[in-house]
């Protein structure tokens, strides 16, 4: 997620590449950077409560998940509108213009669509987002793109998310070719679970397609239920919930003709009902602060912009900061969100930050933000516990990978197959495998090398890791090869920085 430039900065930027900055900019950044007015004591107080808050909604990161025309972005476009985040008179447009191009089936999808195309021919690199009201919580809804490649953006997204919505299509046979291999409803599964996501709803969507049949909605929740177990979900964190996305039926409400035949055998909860439900995640606000860095614009009026999300601790104006990896530092001039200046902001909240007193050089999309005297360890060789896709070609020592955390990838190379582990239990079936095949579970060790283009005396460079015990938005990294995801999982020890 990230916050748009606006006004003057957005401005300066397109005029940045030019370098016709005006004056007064030019004045303004050579001002002094500003003090730290609040006493930090009192910044953690007002963001203790501001998290504890019974007025404030609590807030959730959802990632929605599910194979390729599960009905995802229906699904969320009618709970746009059953919620009233859309207005009836953007709906008839939606509808007017899918129609116009023959495609009145996703005019639900429009508004969900329509959004994310816009984010991406913006100019930052991150998942698509919006943000959705229910009676007790503000959730931010991450839309993951239901295509085979796992294309970066998802993983952004699934690494913000709390917890994940699972859409499946309970067509005859459309069930079986997103859960069977190949199909995406597996694979995003693992892949939300390997970054630590924990809880999961599943909406049996487009049930209207097999006459709101009960007992196709139970084989599908008892096909997935072992699954879900065998991929490391709790039961008790684990939710059903049979849904017509296109009808709107069983989202908020469960009314009309159209729903009688759900009525007849369904009596439980609606999809929002679950939705309010969720556990928000406990936000570490007195960790140190861990800020990754996932995009940059230089030359803003301000300072430097850089954006990204408050992985843990809290950052407020005036305060000095440490670029890692690197000596410099920085000071904090101003913090945006979504168009407010704030005094402060903490873990959980994506913001941009201004930033002064630094040459812009030394900002760089994947470094790490931390105070001073408690910077992120760096790594050059780690230790990880991964989980590996369903993948054609084993997973050897030595093999050559591409690994992504955060915003950053870096090439690497597995130096040793530690173990093989057994996913239920955590314990070890067996040690030094030769390979990993699909769908193991593994210790391995990574190391970080030079990149093909480099030449052979460039010194790899270490990035900024934390153990997952220590921080987990800063310990869950991605490994993929030859543009496909083959695995994920979480970082266990740093070996060598
Ligand atoms: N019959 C029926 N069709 C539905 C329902 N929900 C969605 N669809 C249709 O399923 C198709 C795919 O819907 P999308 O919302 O685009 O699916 P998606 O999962 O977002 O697809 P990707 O983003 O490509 O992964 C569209 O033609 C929808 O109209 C439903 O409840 N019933």
């Amino acid at each position: 997620m990230s916050t748009p430039l606006r006004g003057k900065d957005a401005q300066s930027l397109d005029l940045s590449g030019l370098n016709l900055m005006q004056d007064d900019d030019a004045v303004q950044a050579d001002e002094p950077p500003p003090k730290i007015t609040i006493a930090r004591e009192k910044v953690l107080e007002e963001a203790k409560q501001a998290l504890q808050g019974d007025s404030d909604k609590r807030a959730v990161n959802l990632v929605v998940i599910g194979h390729v025309d599960a009905g995802k972005s229906t699904l969320m476009g009618r709970l746009l509108y059953e919620l009233g985040k859309m207005d009836e008179k953007k709906r008839v447009a939606n509808e007017r213009a899918s129609g116009k191009i023959g495609k009145s089936s996703f005019s639900w999808a429009w508004e969900f669509d329509g959004t994310s195309e816009e984010r991406e021919r913006g100019i930052t690199m991150d998942v698509a987002s919006q943000i959705m009201n229910t009676p007790h919580r503000q959730i931010t809804i991450l839309d993951a793109p239901g295509h085979k490649d796992f294309i970066p953006n998802m993983i952004s997204g699934a690494s913000q998310a709390d917890c994940a919505l699972l859409v499946v299509d309970a067509a005859t046979g459309e069930f079986e070719a997103g859960f069977d291999r190949g199909g995406q409803t597996r694979e995003h599964l693992l892949l939300v679970r390997s970054l630590g996501v924990g809880q999961v709803v599943v909406a049996v969507n487009k049930l209207d397609q097999v006459e709101w049949s009960q007992a196709r909605y139970e084989e599908i929740c008892s096909l997935l239920r072992p699954f879900l177990v065998q991929s490391g979900f709790q039961p008790s964190k684990t939710r059903f919930v049979p849904v017509g996305a296109m009808a709107g039926i069983n989202l908020v409400k469960r009314e009309g003709p159209e729903a009688e035949p759900l009525n007849v055998w369904y009596k439980g909860p609606t999809l929002v009902d679950y939705l309010d439900e969720l556990e928000p995640p406990t936000r570490d606000i007195t960790a140190p602060l861990r800020f990754p860095i996932s995009n940059v614009f230089k030359g803003q009026a301000s300072g430097t912009a850089v954006v990204g999300r408050v992985c843990s601790g809290l950052v407020q104006v005036g305060e000095r900061l440490r670029v890692l990896p690197g000596d410099e530092t920085a000071v904090v001039r101003m913090i945006d969100s979504e168009g407010d200046s704030l005094q402060w902001a903490a873990a959980g909240s994506s913001v941009t930050l201004y930033l002064t007193s630094i040459d812009p050089v030394h900002l760089n999309i994947g470094s790490v933000l931390c105070p001073p005297s408690a910077v992120i360890p760096l790594a050059r060789s780690f230790s990880a516990r991964i989980i590996v896709f369903d993948i054609q070609v084993p997973i050897t020592t030595g093999a050559s990978i591409e690994l992504f955390h955060h915003s950053r990838d870096v090439p690497a190379s597995i130096t040793k197959l530690i173990a093989t582990i057994d996913r239920a239990t955590g314990t070890v079936i067996k040690a030094n495998p030769r390979v990993l095949t699909k769908s193991a579970s593994a210790e391995v060790q990574i190391t970080l090398r030079t990149s093909a283009y480099s030449g052979p005396a460039t010194i790899v460079q270490p990035i900024p890791l934390e153990p997952f015990s220590v921080n987990k938005e800063m310990g869950r990294v991605l490994i993929r090869r030859g543009g496909e995801t083959i695995a994920a999982g979480v970082v266990m020890d740093i070996l060598s920085s």
